[in-house]
């Protein structure tokens, strides 16, 4: 066993979220070891965001283009399956870390390759791939950047069997004739339009709606476009077995039903990445490990921090690393005795934004931009909330395209008169989102919301019918 050497921060998990945090606390003066067993640059750059939009963006142009007279006629060809694959693998740099770990090292902080294990309070024990271990112990903290696990429903039969997860769904080199995705969450939906672009017959299993989380008229949208373009798309519908015959995956569900396809992902949703990391030993019970606004795991002595998708508050990389950002900060606050146990709400140490002005996209062709709560959740968090909606349909969206079908809607705290929530749905909706986020983060008020003149002719110009519709 290696003698352990001494550094300020050990962050374990060297995605979008760890490198982040390094990054923060060796800019604030402190040094840092990030520690990966996989590729450094995580989940998000290789099997998730970038690979999965990179596989869906083709599909999207086509269609745009599809939906204005002129260029239509111009369409003359399909997609070309194995160009769009080969881009995606570009955007992985063929599944090669090296220019991420040039970064690394620019930044200035230390890259262990190796599995972490938390061996005692501030320590940390690494086995490289070669057997060999190091050992490292922290002055200040240890930072839990280590993501999440796919959750596996307990379906009769899966287990034993070759299904996708999302990992191999963004990085197959070929495109199966047919596949069957279960779960309609925002992973299931994107790849299940991604595929089917790609030419697979596609079928998705939901076991209530699709993208539940989102306001029903938006996700709606996304149902029509799905079924208008052939994916069937089971909603309401159990999985209750499933089984391999003759090489083909075979699905029991609902009442007496079968989906038979050749490829099956298995996207239900993740979970926070916290066992196998020694914190049982330590007296602490992996599945309660949650950061609070600063990163810190609380009841865990002060040294312990858990962000990103491993802290279980917000599991998207822009938050993520917004989190990476908050909690890279209040390390170097605290190890400098100027920030205490708790960090005020919407300082530069308090993640705040994860409770109430979460923005996300569902990437799909139409696409559901969302920041904030819904009318929903903002009632249920005791706001005297009212909501505002209508169709997209001003001059910009016109122009757009021919037959652009998009849904807006404005969530407002009466007491206040803020807004709450936004959430947009149509045809690249995506790049208005961050105009609702700014409204959403900066409590602006509506009054002066409304000298906000949008462009003409944008799409943006959905903003002055919200706001006239509300009474403006
Ligand atoms: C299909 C898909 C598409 C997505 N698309 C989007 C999107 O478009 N936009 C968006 O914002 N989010 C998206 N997400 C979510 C996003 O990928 C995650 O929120 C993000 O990757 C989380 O980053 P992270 O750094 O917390 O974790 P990760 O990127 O998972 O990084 C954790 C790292 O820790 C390492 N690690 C774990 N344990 C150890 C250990 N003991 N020792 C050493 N290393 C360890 C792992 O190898 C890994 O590299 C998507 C997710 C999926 C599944
Ligand atoms: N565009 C993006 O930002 C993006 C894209 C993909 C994924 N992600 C993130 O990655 C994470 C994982 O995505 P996801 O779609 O797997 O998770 P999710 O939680 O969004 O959706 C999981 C879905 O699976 C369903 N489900 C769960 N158990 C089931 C079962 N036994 N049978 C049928 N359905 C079942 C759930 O009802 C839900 O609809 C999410 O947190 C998401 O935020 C983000």
């Amino acid at each position: 066993m290696s003698e352990s050497k001494t550094t300020d921060v050990i962050i374990i998990g060297a995605g979008a979220v760890g490198e982040n945090v390094a990054g923060r606390v060796v800019q604030k003066g402190l040094t840092a070891v990030l520690v990966e067993s996989d590729l450094v640059g995580g989940e998000c750059s290789y099997w998730a965001c970038m690979p999965s939009k990179a596989l869906l963006r083709p599909g999207t142009v086509l269609n745009a283009a599809r939906a204005v007279a002129g260029a239509r006629e111009a369409v003359t060809g399909t997609i070309d399956p194995q160009q769009v694959l080969a881009r995606r693998t570009s955007f992985t740099s063929g599944w090669d870390d090296a220019s991420q770990e040039e970064w690394v090292a620019s930044a200035g902080i230390a890259l262990e390759r190796g599995w972490a294990t938390v061996t005692g309070e501030r320590e940390v024990s690494i086995r490289h791939k070669d057997g060999s271990e190091s050992r490292y112990r922290a002055a200040h903290a240890v930072v839990l950047a280590t993501g999440s696990t796919p959750t596996i429903p307990p379906i009769e039969g899966l287990a034993d069997l070759d299904y996708w997860t999302t990992r191999e769904a963004t990085s197959a080199e070929t495109v199966p004739a047919s596949l069957a995705v279960l779960g309609g969450g925002v992973a299931g939906v994107e790849l299940a339009q991604a595929y089917a672009r790609l030419g697979a017959e596609v079928t998705v299993i939901a076991r209530s709606g699709i993208l539940g989380t989102y306001p029903a008229e938006a996700s709606g949208l996304v149902l029509t476009a799905l079924r208008g373009e052939g994916i069937a798309v089971l909603t309401d519908t159990a999985t209750n077995a499933v089984r391999k015959v003759d090489g083909m995956f075979v699905l029991d569900v609902g009442d007496g039903g079968t989906v038979t396809a050749e490829r099956l992902l298995v996207s239900t949703g993740r979970h926070p990445h916290t066992t196998g990391l020694g914190l049982e030993e330590l007296g602490l019970e992996p599945k309660k490990i949650r950061g609070d606004a600063t990163g810190l795991v609380p009841d865990a002595g002060g040294w312990l921090y858990a962000v990103g998708d491993a802290g279980g508050r917000v599991q998207l990389t822009h938050q993520g690393k917004y989190e990476a950002r908050m909690t890279g900060d209040a390390i170097a606050a605290r190890a400098a005795g100027t920030l205490g146990a708790t960090a005020e709400d919407w300082s530069p140490y308090a993640a705040t934004a994860d409770d109430v002005a979460v923005p996300q996209v569902v990437f799909t062709d139409p696409e559901i931009a969302m920041v904030g709560r819904t009318l929903e959740q903002a009632r249920k968090d005791g706001v005297n909330a009212s909501e505002t909606s209508l169709p997209i349909a001003v001059a910009g969206s016109s122009l757009h395209g021919d037959d652009y079908s998009g849904w807006a809607q404005i969530v407002v705290d009466e007491d206040s008169k803020v807004l709450v929530g936004v959430t947009f749905a149509g045809p690249e909706v995506s790049e208005l989102l961050h105009s609702a986020t700014i409204a959403v983060v900066g409590e602006v008020p509506l009054h002066r919301l409304w000298h906000a003149v949008p462009a003409y002719p944008t799409v943006s110009e959905v903003w002055l019918r919200l706001l006239e519709k509300y009474g403006m």
